[in-house]
């Protein structure tokens, strides 16, 4: 069986489930031998030097016991050296929100490495960043890239939305509930049939980070950004160009005073002190018969994109998610008036490791 080399940079929540299934995957496969060359974590590394392959049910042990990392300065092109002389096809899998690393997804890509990743960074920033990623996977011999983990997790988003494209199909509008931890936090705190027991706003983001659903620092959600950056990824595919995803309105939840807390913990703490203004917004929407629920929304034809709290009504599927689940609609010329709907869990470990798995068996199917 044809050997493919595979190198994990980022074995946290996401990282830790993806090695579990690839593990699996590894074992059942009929078509592949997988290879595990590097595991990395922010200050320690393992790698097998000689490209025979690490051990996938001692990593965790092994890398704690090591004294190698893959920082900088032997990151980017000592990693890059190392990837490059690896005796066939390597598939780069980048678990970490590390803005560093995407910004060195041009020159991997350049080289034949492929690449899979949840880590939205590289698709969402500069639009030059986003441009030569895609300009190095396509040049020749470059290598594949696929992250359909940056938007709804595991959920098929975005080769939906690639395929409308493809097809023909013209995309007039995508909105939705795109954040697993703004989905979990107003499903929890404002339910559509409350029992009188909801917990305070600041002890459901707590919750959402203990379950895996926040970003590695969870301001990152409330602050709207990381919304804002899943449409601007939807919004470059469907050929906007979006120079930043700051380049619209964004809300944020995060309280003024709170703004200069200089660490999550710091603002963890001071959150619970406010869970009185975010009471009034649900109080006042309950008023109206309704609920609030933080949405995005994406007009192709204006280039709108907004993100923000809205009302919805109570018989809305909006109103009626569950736990940390996604809704993304696509209005499209074909589709009409009725969207198609992609629906479920949004975040969590398991659920964005299938996304990012499933990206690396598509670059299996393309190797020669
Ligand atoms: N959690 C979710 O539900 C979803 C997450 N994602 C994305 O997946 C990615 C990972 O998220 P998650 O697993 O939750 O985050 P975690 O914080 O749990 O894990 C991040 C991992 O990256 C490592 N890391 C950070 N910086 C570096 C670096 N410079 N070099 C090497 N390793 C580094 C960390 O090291 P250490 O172990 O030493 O801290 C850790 O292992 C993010 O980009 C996130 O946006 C996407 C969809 C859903
Ligand atoms: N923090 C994100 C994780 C997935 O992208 C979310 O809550 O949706
Ligand atoms: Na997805």
């Amino acid at each position: 069986m044809p050997k493919v080399y595979v190198a994990i940079i980022g074995a946290g929540g996401v990282g830790k489930s993806f090695i579990s299934q690839l593990n699996s995957y590894a074992l059942r496969s009929k078509k592949h031998t997988i290879s595990t060359i590097l595991i990395s974590r922010s200050s320690k590394a393992i790698l097998s030097r000689d490209y025979s392959g690490l051990n996938l049910a001692t990593w965790e042990s092994d890398i704690a016991s090591s004294s190698v990392s893959v920082k900088p300065p032997s990151f980017p092109d000592e990693t890059l050296k190392f990837l490059t002389s690896a005796p066939g096809p390597v598939i780069l899998v980048d678990n970490t929100s590390s803005e560093a690393i995407a910004a060195e997804y041009p020159r991997f890509l350049s080289s034949g490495v492929h690449l899979v990743t949840p880590n939205k960074k590289g698709f969402s920033s500069s639009l030059d960043l986003f441009k030569a990623i895609y300009a190095a996977s396509g040049a020749q011999n470059g290598g594949y890239v696929f992250h359909e983990a940056t938007v709804g997790a595991g959920l098929p988003v975005l080769s939906t939305l690639k395929d409308l494209i493809d097809t023909g199909d013209e995309i007039v509008k995508i909105e939705g509930v795109f954040s697993g931890t703004m989905s979990y936090l107003f499903n929890s705190f404002a339910p559509l049939s409350p029992s009188g027991s909801e917990k305070p706003f600041s002890a459901c983001v707590a919750e959402a980070r203990e379950l895996g659903y926040t970003e590695p620092d969870p301001r990152d959600d409330l602050n709207g950004l990381d919304v804002a950056r899943k449409l601007t990824i939807l919004a470059r595919l469907s050929g906007l160009q979006v120079s930043e995803p700051t380049s619209f309105p964004i809300q944020s939840l995060i309280p003024k005073p709170l703004e200069s807390a200089t660490s999550a913990e710091e603002f963890l703490v001071g959150l619970a002190g406010f869970d009185g203004e975010i009471d009034k917004v649900k109080t006042a929407a309950e008023s109206e018969g309704a609920v609030v629920r933080y949405v995005g929304s994406l007009d192709v034809g204006k280039g709108e994109v907004s993100v923000g709290l809205r009302n919805f009504d109570r018989g809305s599927a909006i109103a009626g998610l569950k736990g940390s689940d996604n809704i993304i609609s696509f209005y499209t010329r074909r589709y009409g008036e009725r969207a198609m709907i992609v629906q479920g869990a949004g975040a969590g470990a398991e659920v964005t490791a299938m996304g990012v798995l499933g990206d690396l068996i598509k670059v299996l199917e393309r190797l020669k």
